[in-house]
């Protein structure tokens, strides 16, 4: 393995070998190849020595960030990821390009950046699902295709006019160099900001970049993955906003911040449901998490644009810690001072107001549905906030509600209700996360417009 700055201006330190030496290779070979990473001491990097790190998961069990981001199938899965990846690597050649991608080169004037920060297992592939649907242009793909189509694990995902990044790729170390290290791959000396941040720089001046691979089915540091610029470029992870030169870059940031409560709720969702984890494994896998996530992720809230927080319910609340979390209390907090921004509001601007639409135009069953509006100072920023607790059960009927809010950046009425619709088997798709991450999506889309003065 190498460090990111030198797999880019240097290459990989991967043969290329013909497809039929490829053939040939086993997967004992590529486990004995060697990298070189760095570790910490007293503040300064040092070079180690590591081999290729050992899976600790069943491969079937780990899909591709892409492939779930997607939602297609990569087809099977190689036996030993060690061995595929390797394989992918060695047959591409230094930098990974997508020949398939046919996109007219964009004027860096008219290209915006989206930053989205939120830890591991909050919903960023939904949202990204819905942020990228908004821009139409197709479904989005992983680059090149993905693993199994000819392509390579990617992290990355494109349409015609979006790329989504994910900053999971500017981890500075692969998953065993920081066992040697012993920090999480939240904290930020894991992280590549340098690179991150001429990379981003270089994508806004309109040019194409290599960009690194974390391959989290692996855990390795792949071969890098070429990047042109596209009129809407997303950044979403972890740290989009850590580094002051990397948020001074963004046109927009959102921040999810789901709730511990909500988090664990998701988390066993996922991993126990899908990954096979064991519920004391996702529980201490939090644990270990939560000091890192506090010190270098949760601060990003206070210069994020957007934020939307998700809370138990007030409505129907959980019945004690232990019990299922049902519904949920969605706040869409919206500074009020970003350019090309005018927030969401309900029925009047600057009002304070707490809505049960429950009656002849909208359907109630249990628990109900309450909307709420008013200012607030957020992290010291001035903000509006619009709430929504419960469910809108007939997503037809969110038409009343729609009717109600203003500067949805909706460009006809009716376009909300037809975008929840879209989502209504998403994760949340009833609630107030499907509802405020499609409102984000479209509030994204408006700013894109306003930016550039193009129409999306
Ligand atoms: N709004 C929601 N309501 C209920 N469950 C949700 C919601 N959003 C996401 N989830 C669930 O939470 C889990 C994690 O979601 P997702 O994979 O989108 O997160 P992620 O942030 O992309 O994770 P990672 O960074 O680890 O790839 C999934 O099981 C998903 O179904
Ligand atoms: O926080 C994360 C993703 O945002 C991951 O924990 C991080 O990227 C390390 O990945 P892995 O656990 O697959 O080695």
């Amino acid at each position: 393995m190498m460090r990111y700055d030198q797999l880019i201006h240097e290459g990989p330190r991967q043969s290329s070998p013909s497809l039929l030496q490829l053939a040939s290779v086993s997967a004992t070979v590529f486990c004995a190849v060697f990298g070189i990473g760095y570790t910490f001491s007293g503040g300064l990097v040092e070079n180690y020595a590591t081999t290729r790190p050992v899976q600790t998961q069943p491969a079937a069990l780990i899909l591709p960030k892409a492939v779930r981001y997607a939602g297609v199938s990569q087809g099977p899965q190689v036996e030993s990821r060690e061995a595929r990846t390797a394989l992918h690597a060695a047959a591409t050649g230094t930098v990974n390009r997508d020949s398939t991608l046919q996109r007219p080169k964009v004027d860096p004037k008219k290209t915006v950046l989206i930053g989205v920060a939120a830890d591991s297992g909050c919903g960023k592939s939904t949202f990204m699902r819905r942020l990228t649907g908004i821009f139409g242009g197709g479904k989005p793909t992983p680059l090149g295709g993905g693993f199994g189509t000819g392509g390579w694990e990617t992290n990355t995902l494109v349409s015609d006019k979006t790329t989504v990044m994910c900053l999971d790729d500017y981890h500075l170390n692969d998953r065993a160099g920081r066992k040697v290290t012993g920090l999480t791959a939240l904290d930020q000396r894991e992280n590549n900001f340098d690179l991150m941040f001429e990379q981003m720089s270089s994508l806004k001046r309109g040019e194409t970049i290599a960009k690194p691979i974390y391959n989290h089915v692996n855990g390795t540091l792949d071969t890098p993955e070429e990047i042109a610029p596209a009129s809407i470029m997303i950044i979403e992870g972890l740290h989009p906003l850590l580094d002051d030169r990397v948020a001074g870059l963004l046109d927009f940031s959102i921040y999810l911040d789901i709730s511990d409560r909500v988090k664990f709720a998701w988390k066993i969702q996922r991993d126990m449901a899908e990954r096979g984890w064991a519920l004391e494994d996702i529980k201490k896998d939090i644990e270990k998490r939560k000091p890192d996530f506090d010190k270098y992720v949760a601060p990003q809230r206070a210069k994020a644009d957007m934020v939307i927080e998700v809370l138990p319910s007030r409505l129907a609340p959980p019945k004690d810690e232990t019990a299922p979390l049902e519904y949920l209390r969605v706040r869409l907090i919206q500074k009020t001072t970003t350019k090309h921004f005018d927030p969401v509001y309900l029925i009047e601007k600057g009002s304070s107001v707490t809505w049960k639409p429950c009656g002849d135009n909208l359907q109630c069953e249990y628990p109900g549905l309450q909307l709420a509006y008013y200012t607030e100072e957020y992290m010291g920023h001035p903000a509006e906030v619009l709430e929504m607790d419960g469910v809108i059960h007939n997503l037809k009927e969110g038409l009343y509600v729609e009717k109600f809010l203003h500067n949805t950046g909706a460009k006809e009425f009716g376009e909300l209700t037809q975008e929840l619709l879209k989502g209504q088997n998403s994760p949340g798709g009833d609630n107030g996360t499907g509802f405020m991450q499609t409102l984000a999506a479209l509030k994204i889309r408006e700013i894109y417009e306003r930016a550039t003065g193009e129409k999306a």
